[in-house]
């Protein structure tokens, strides 16, 4: 799972400094908006995270799971923090 994240985050941070034309991630850090739209998606998609637990639906569970996951991480990165910052604070907790 360490690596999973780790490689997703690096792809995302590849996608902030080559910005390819095709990828959903760098429009997100080109877009004007791209902030507002990664905000109302983690506001979306927990809202169906809520929903898809409710009723107990296990594969719709981890679909929104990663949904915000990954949400999650290009927003890290627009705030120029990485996965360090989150063990940070979750290693404090232990
Ligand atoms: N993990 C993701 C990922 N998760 C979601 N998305 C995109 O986020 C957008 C919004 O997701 P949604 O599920 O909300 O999309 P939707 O189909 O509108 O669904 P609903 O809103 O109706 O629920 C879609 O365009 C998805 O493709 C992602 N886009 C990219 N990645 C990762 O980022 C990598 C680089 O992607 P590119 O930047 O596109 O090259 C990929 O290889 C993936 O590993």
């Amino acid at each position: 799972m360490d690596d999973t994240l780790e490689e997703l985050f690096a792809v995302i941070e590849d996608r902030k400094e080559t910005l390819p034309e095709d990828s959903y991630t760098a429009s997100l850090f080109t877009h004007e908006k791209g902030e507002n739209a990664v905000l109302e998606k983690l506001g979306e998609e927990s809202t169906e995270l809520v929903l898809a637990a409710k009723d107990d639906d296990r594969e719709e569970i981890a679909y929104e799971a990663a949904d915000i996951v990954y949400h999650l991480l290009v927003l890290l990165s627009m705030k120029e923090m990485s996965l360090e910052d989150l063990e940070a604070e979750l290693e404090a907790r232990r």
